[in-house]
């Protein structure tokens, strides 16, 4: 809807109003249509300002719409009318103009912007580019190279910097409609001529080829596959080289393919996904609107190692008091350092003062005696865990939530050592903590509403994507990891090499293949859980690696790796090699081929020809049945959830949607039946083995992934 009213006598003032965020729905666009063409038949209004209620402009297109049937008037033809009008149009921006919105106000003849506003074409992170004239006038106004990054990025710039590229006329610290209103008095009766972007010529570069190759090169290799920001540079070159009206053409062109495309889909998908994650429920029927956080002033980290530091630093900024503890002397001034020195980069890219008043450093546990809430994140030990938490509880003063940033201890044998249960919960953050996006908050049995809440609004505000899940090793995000990289390893027994594993990955999307992440975080690391487990141990009779452990198939592959010393990056030798230790430039290693081969021989393996199917449909399958077992388990409440802690915590590509989403695009049959082949071929691989809950959407006809969490309550009534 759109309201009208008359403001000052002379000046025709319509509200775009669609709670939350003014978004362009049919009745939005209609009511706007409608208030236009009122205001320009009213001879005593001379001018006309656009603005949104509640202090929001107006968010872009109604996403919800999208894929169904368009009703309304549509977008374009509404803001050509607007830029064609004979009076002239001002738009009052308040808090955002995005996609459509900043699109209807760059149809309008001005912009004023409040300086607390933010602009942007988020377009490409949906899918799709700017198709309501954006990416034509966008180039139009401030150039083709700026115009190239804010198109292809959909990154949203303040109003300072919209003033600067000359997207907004003025900004105003006052009351934005009121000073919109003024200005729109001043101009009423002036040519508007030179107000109309559509009408400019662009301001190409003389090198612009070069420009737009070196563009393309840059997009392509950001994208991992995805194909609106190729589309984004083409629209663009279009605007740098056709007139607007052929321009317009090609927008339109290119949005077509884009719109229906399946990589759209997975991203509006993923769009709502990271809301639904933020209405957390618990088996227990706690939720999210019912839980109430406590405040949280003050907080510590114990253990300064490198999760701790990342935490400390992720704090810090976001304005915490924080209690710095790390009981080892050197450890702690090397902290210290460490922590300024992020602090102080992170500062200067940003542009504020760095944090470093907020961190104050102790080598005991005693000055944590007054803080909110306590991150512990010292050594992947259960007993080192157990006795922090034992000295915590001691400690600390009532009510203080307690928190470990384990990636897959039980939080439940945590809670035990202290002497209230509710307060404990998981804080599970991805390395570098001060950078990575997700955050895995843990609830064991006993945990409190007030507890999870309490965590997932500090996820908030330093700044993460919080996903609320339930007690399990490895939790989510680890115990899907394992049977992926379990298979990864099977493979390489079976002929593949790591190289061939990581293009196939690499090629689906993902970042790095499993092998050059494992490389990177350090082999050691999976090594010393796998010995926890007693699974790394060499067969007591022979002394001879076994592939079986615990009735299972089992590679020993990594842990012989590790017996000689090869760890990864760190140590120059892994599953690849480096120049030195430290390098990042990973390159095959001929002593690994051999060492595989000796292996095979060893163990009476033939090698065989693995093609991309194999590689993709072992290692995406059996990780996405995993996810369905997590389901069905109850460990996490929906598929949502899943696929937010898959693209945000393990660069799961995110045009294709997450795991669970990718799995419905597949087909559930298809995903069933091919567990099942593959399963038959390796009948001692239980991961393999499809799960009750996947059998049960497919035997119900594998309904769409929106409904998958009425099914998941069946199966739970029926436990
Ligand atoms: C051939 C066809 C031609 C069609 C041409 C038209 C194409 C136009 C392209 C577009 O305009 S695409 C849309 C571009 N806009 C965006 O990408 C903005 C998306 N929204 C956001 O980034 C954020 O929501 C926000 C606006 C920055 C606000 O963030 P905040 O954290 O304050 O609130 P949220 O929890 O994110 O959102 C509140 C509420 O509003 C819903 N919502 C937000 N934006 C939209 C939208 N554009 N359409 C529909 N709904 C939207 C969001 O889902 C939340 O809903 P909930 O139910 O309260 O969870």
């Amino acid at each position: 809807m759109a309201q009208y009213t008359r403001v000052s006598g002379s000046v025709g003032l319509i509200t775009l109003q669609s709670p939350r965020v003014n978004a362009l729905s049919a009745a939005v666009r209609q009511g706007i249509v409608d208030m236009m063409q009122r205001a320009l038949s009213e001879p005593e209004v001379k001018s006309v300002v656009i603005c949104g209620q509640n202090g929001i402009f107006c968010g872009g297109a109604d996403i919800k719409e999208f894929g169904k049937n368009m009703s309304g008037p549509p977008l374009i033809p509404m803001i050509h009318a607007i830029e064609a009008a004979s009076k002239p149009v001002v738009a009052a921006i308040e808090g955002i103009a995005l996609g459509g919105g900043l699109e209807l106000a760059l149809g309008c003849h001005y912009r004023i912007a409040h300086a607390k506003a933010r602009v942007g074409l988020p377009e490409v992170t949906l899918g799709l580019l700017p198709a309501a004239g954006g990416s034509q006038r966008l180039p139009r106004l401030i150039g083709v190279p700026a115009a190239l990054d804010l198109i292809t990025t959909g990154r949203h710039v303040t109003a300072a910097e919209a003033l600067k590229l000359g997207i907004v006329d003025q900004v105003t610290d006052h009351n934005t409609v009121n000073v919109a209103v003024k200005f729109a008095k001043r101009v009423a009766g002036q040519s508007l001529d030179p107000r109309r972007i559509s009408t400019y010529p662009c301001p190409c570069p003389s090198d612009a080829d070069a420009l737009f190759e070196k563009a393309m090169q840059k997009v392509r290799r950001a994208a991992r596959g995805a194909i609106a920001p190729v589309a984004c540079v083409q629209a663009v070159r279009a605007a740098a080289t056709l007139p607007y009206n052929q321009g317009m053409e090609r927008e339109k062109e290119l949005m077509a393919t884009l719109f229906t495309s399946g990589q759209a889909r997975a991203l509006q998908y993923f769009f709502f996904a990271q809301r639904a994650v933020g209405k957390w429920s618990m088996p227990s029927g706690a939720r999210w609107e019912t839980s109430k956080p406590r405040p949280v002033h003050k907080a510590a980290v114990i253990g300064l190692g490198t999760m701790g530091r990342g935490i400390t630093v992720a704090l810090a900024q976001a304005g915490l008091s924080v209690v710095a503890v790390e009981t080892q002397e050197k450890q702690l001034m090397e902290a210290k350092q460490a922590i300024s020195g992020m602090l102080e980069r992170g500062a200067k890219r940003s542009g504020v003062a760095p944090a470093l008043d907020k961190v104050s450093y102790s080598h005991n546990i005693q000055p944590v005696a007054d803080v909110d809430l306590v991150i512990e994140a010292v050594f992947e030990d259960m007993a080192l865990k157990k006795k922090v938490f034992q000295q915590l509880s001691a400690v600390c003063k009532p009510g203080t939530f307690l928190c470990s940033n384990t990636s897959g201890l039980d939080i439940d044998h945590l809670a035990c050592q202290t002497r209230n249960p509710e307060l404990v919960v998981g804080m599970h953050f991805f390395a570098p903590a001060h950078v990575m996006k997700l955050l895995e908050v843990v609830y064991g049995p006993k945990s409190s509403p007030h507890a999870v809440a309490t965590a997932m609004q500090l996820g908030k505000k330093i700044g993460k994507v919080s996903v609320a899940v339930g007690n399990c090793r490895g939790f989510v995000g680890n115990r899907m990891l394992k049977p992926y990289l379990e298979q990864a390893l099977f493979l390489l027994e079976e002929g593949a090499t790591p190289e061939f594993v990581d293009q196939v990955l690499e090629e689906f999307g993902f970042a790095m293949g499993v092998f050059r992440v494992s490389d990177l975080s350090g082999l050691d690391v999976g090594w010393r859980v796998r010995m926890a487990d007693g699974l790394a141990q060499p067969d007591p009779t022979t002394g001879q690696p076994v592939r079986v452990r615990q009735g299972r198939r089992y590679s020993p592959l990594g842990d012989l790796l590790c017996e000689q010393g090869r760890f990864g990056q760190k140590t120059g030798r892994g599953w690849y090699q480096y120049d030195k230790p430290g390098s990042q430039v990973a390159k095959p290693d001929p002593w690994l081929h051999s060492f595989l081969d000796e292996y095979r021989t060893r163990h009476g393996l033939v090698a065989r020809r693995i093609d991309h199917q194999e590689v993709l449909e072992r290692c995406l399958y059996s990780l996405i049945n995993e996810g369905f077992r997590i389901l069905e388990d109850g460990i996490a409440a929906g598929p949502e959830d899943i696929d937010v802690i898959y693209v945000f915590g393990y660069s799961w590509p995110r045009h294709r949607g997450g795991p669970m989403f990718y799995a419905a695009t597949v087909g559930l049959n298809k995903v069933l039946e091919r567990l099942e082949h593959y399963h038959q071929a390796h009948p001692d691989v239980p991961s393999l083995q499809p799960c009750r809950l996947l059998r049960k959407l497919v035997a119900g006809g594998s309904p769409p992934i929106h409904k998958w969490r009425e099914v998941i309550k069946k199966v739970h009534s029926q436990l």
